[in-house]
């Protein structure tokens, strides 16, 4: 689950643009919502309908991409205007080289379903190649709805895309700010078109993504969202957009009373610096991080300014630059080892069109802008707010879900309460 978040600040001689703050360690249950009755009722128009080529503006309601109350569906012929722009464990991310106003500036955001063996296979959250299940499988489960029954149209949503967008709307937006939030539109894909897409991005895709997951099938919406790695105006005239992708983590240890007195030492070091050495062990990656979420979100610009170097110098999939739209430090779809001399030196020299520096101070400034953009944003104190929310933890989460199930909880009589630290 993600949303994306981005700031815009003016610095000095060139805007930056920082894109991409994930909400880790929000999420303590995994339910969504309900939206009433858009999608198969809707009319559905192609993209090459001499009438859906002009007026766009009145084509969009506030979910989902309509023209004249018809909903548009991308088809294989509009597959070819989509190209990689990368992908995460649930999505691959397309943006658009089209001329179609309604696309441009934007990228659509498809869903992946995990390929058979793969550990994320038995997730209820993906949909089964077995088209009798379709519906059934997509919607949400009885838990859900009667978790987010009290949320307005929310705890019948038909399907499980249009709760996720639900979600983001109606949950996220509203704690961390419209104006850092983008939930997107949903908009109608055909499968053909998904295939195609999928053959064309291919050979693009890290490998170990490629094994892992495919484009969901079963899927027939996207979503459509802003291309956050550009300024809604385009590139101005001599002017650049430099956008930064950061994915921050989980910025606190902790401290539920639920946590068992086994897991304690989840109280004393980060989960992204745990996982690190598990990442280590099973040879995701050649060497642990120093990036700390604890210094990112910890408020101090010099903490701050730690962890965007730690960053720089380990990539991971934690941080990403864009130029212009265009990949310029880290890795597609995936993540980058330690930064080279090499690799170091090139990032230097494209920095040469954005800032005016000696060589070998560009990156530096360039550091120290992020830092600068960071701290004045405020976003990631408003982040760590709300990641904080999570007062359980996954380990008080069983607890919470017998609460919401009105239900004595089997977790505290199995574990009785002496194995609970501190409770
Ligand atoms: O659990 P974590 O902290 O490893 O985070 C997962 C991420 O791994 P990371 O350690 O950042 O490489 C993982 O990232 P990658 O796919 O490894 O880039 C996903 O973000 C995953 O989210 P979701 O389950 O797809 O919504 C993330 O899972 P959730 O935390 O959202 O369950
Ligand atoms: N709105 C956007 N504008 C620009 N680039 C984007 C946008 N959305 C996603 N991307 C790019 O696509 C990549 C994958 O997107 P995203 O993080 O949404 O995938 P995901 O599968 O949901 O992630 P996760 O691994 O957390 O499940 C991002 O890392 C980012 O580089």
């Amino acid at each position: 689950m993600l949303s994306f978040v981005s700031a815009t600040l003016s610095l000095s001689s060139f805007e930056l643009h920082l894109l991409t703050v994930e909400l880790v360690g929000l999420l303590i249950f995994a339910g969504f919502l309900r939206f009433c009755g858009l999608g198969s009722k809707i009319e559905r128009r192609k993209l090459d309908d001499p009438a859906v080529s002009t007026g766009w503006a009145s084509a969009i309601n506030n979910q989902e991409l309509l023209f004249w109350g018809m909903a548009v569906v991308l088809e294989k012929k509009d597959a070819g205007d989509w190209v990689y722009r990368g992908e995460g464990a649930a999505n691959i991310v397309l943006s658009y080289n089209g001329s179609s106003p309604a696309f441009v500036g934007k990228v659509l955001r498809i869903q992946k379903a995990p390929r058979n063996g793969s550990p994320r296979c038995e997730s209820p959250r993906y949909g089964s190649d077995n088209e009798d299940n379709h519906s059934a499988e997509l919607a949400l489960t009885t838990d859900e709805c009667l978790l987010w029954k009290e949320i307005e149209d929310l705890g019948s949503a038909p399907s499980r895309e249009i709760a996720e967008q639900l979600y983001v709307q109606h949950i996220i937006t509203p704690l961390l700010g419209s104006e850092h939030v983008d939930a997107g539109i949903r908009v109608h894909v055909s499968s053909e078109f998904l295939e195609l897409v999928e053959k064309n991005v291919l050979c693009q895709r890290p490998s170990w993504r490629v094994d892992a997951a495919k484009v969901n099938p079963l899927c027939d919406y996207a979503l459509l969202i802003s291309d956050h790695s550009i300024f809604p105006q385009g590139n101005l005239k001599g002017k650049f957009s430099i956008s930064v992708e950061i994915k921050p983590k989980c910025g606190f240890l902790p401290d539920s009373r639920f946590i068992s007195e086994e897991n304690a030492i989840k109280k004393r070091i980060t989960r992204f610096k745990m996982h690190q050495s598990l990442k280590l062990h099973q040879r995701e990656i050649s060497d642990t991080s120093e990036y700390d979420p604890l210094d990112m979100l910890s408020g101090s610009k010099e903490r701050v300014h730690k962890a965007i170097t730690a960053l720089f110098c380990t990539p991971q999939n934690n941080f990403r630059v864009f130029l212009n739209g265009s990949l310029i430090f880290g890795g597609l779809g995936g993540g980058a080892d330690i930064t080279s001399c090499m690799i170091g030196n090139a990032f230097e020299d494209v920095l040469k069109c954005v800032i005016q520096a000696d060589d070998g101070l560009r990156t530096t400034n360039f550091l120290q802008l992020v830092t600068e953009a960071v701290s004045r944003s405020g976003l990631l104190d408003r982040l760590l707010e709300v990641q904080k929310l999570d007062i359980f933890d996954i380990e008080g989460a069983i607890h919470a879900y017998y609460d919401v199930v009105s239900q004595p909880c089997i977790a505290c009589r199995d574990l009785g309460e002496d194995k609970l630290s501190g409770r």
